[in-house]
């Protein structure tokens, strides 16, 4: 199935020169959850803000369900719903009204069964009558997300959804997400929370300095995360591993003082025990051995400092 988002070649340079994406490319499949991770300033929003057609890119292009972002803007837009970080409705506005006009907006046609649905499922139908600076910073985060629903898009962006929000308004957060992706919505998530990503996502991308360092699915990301590693430091350094044991997943550090194996931390068998007795065959004798694990938190935070 051709992906609903093609970017390619993005590059976003800011009239203050900065370059803030610096050549992205990414399809973003139909009905998936991709949660976009990065430090702060990494690029997360500048990418959003120009799929979405808000700020211009200098150069490359976004393709939206066969739609030009910048040549065919309005058609791409109508297929896109934004929530940004922050809230900019007017204050004055009753929850209601303010979720209509935004669909008036995209040029669709009244329809209130729509609208009174997304602000059911959003737990803000008993609240339809109220101001909007009568509400909750939670409910002001839901009136966002009605507010980019009431047009009925194809692909959802949430921009930080649960920055500074309160456990359960997170976990009511990613219920809601799960049903919208249920009802084939695509959805596109910008977090600095590793935890969100590996609950929510079914891909994760990693954005630092404005490149995308990183996109996997997150199930093969967990096999890798799944892997242990044993380090042992060797007697005497080696030149190089022996023939011999070339069959084995061993890595020799560059001093050749360390020979590092990898095993699958969930099998049965690790295969220590053959590998020793192996070494112990070759005359490898090693005075000391530690074993270690990685998780989301030690890649995303190795890949961020390796594009550094
Ligand atoms: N209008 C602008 N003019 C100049 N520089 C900008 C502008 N908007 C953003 N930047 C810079 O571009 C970089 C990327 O910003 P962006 O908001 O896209 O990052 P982010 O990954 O969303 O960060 P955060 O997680 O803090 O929201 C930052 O260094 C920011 O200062």
């Amino acid at each position: 199935m051709p992906a609903v988002i093609t970017i390619r070649n993005l590059r976003k340079t800011y009239a203050s020169g900065f370059e803030a994406l610096k050549g992205i490319d990414l399809d973003i499949e139909r009905g998936e959850i991709l949660a976009l991770l990065g430090p702060n300033g990494a690029g997360k929003t500048t990418l959003i803000s120009v799929v979405c057609g808000i700020v211009n890119p200098s150069d490359g292009e976004v393709i939206v369900d066969g739609h030009h972002i910048q040549r065919d803007c309005r058609e791409a837009r109508k297929r896109i719903g934004l929530v940004p970080q922050e809230l900019s409705t007017d204050a004055f506005e009753t929850v209601l009204a303010t979720v209509k006009f935004s669909r008036g907006l995209f040029g669709k046609p009244r329809n209130d069964a729509h609208v009174e649905q997304v602000l059911r499922d959003l737990s803000l139908w008993d609240k339809r009558n109220s101001k909007i600076m009568q509400l909750s910073g939670g409910m002001k985060r839901r009136v966002l997300i009605a507010k980019a629903l009431s047009h009925e898009p194809d692909v959802l962006f949430l921009d930080e959804p649960t920055a500074g929000v309160d456990v359960e308004l997170r976990h009511d957060m990613w219920q809601m997400v799960r049903r919208l992706r249920e009802r084939g919505t695509t959805i596109i998530l910008t977090t600095h929370y590793i935890e969100e990503a590996e609950e929510m996502a079914d891909r994760i991308g990693v954005i630092n300095k404005g490149e995308l360092v990183l996109v996997e699915d997150k199930a093969k990301l967990m096999r890798k995360l799944g892997k242990k590693q044993l380090a042992l430091q060797l007697q005497s350094p080696l030149e190089s591993i022996p023939a011999a044991l070339h069959d084995l997943p061993l890595e020799l550090s560059k001093d050749g003082t360390t020979l590092t194996y990898t095993f699958d931390a969930q099998s049965d068998d690790t295969g220590i025990a053959p590998l020793l007795k192996r070494l112990s065959e070759q005359g490898i004798d090693f005075k000391d051995l530690h074993s270690s694990e990685s998780s989301l938190e030690d890649i995303f935070v190795s890949l961020v400092r390796k594009s550094a």
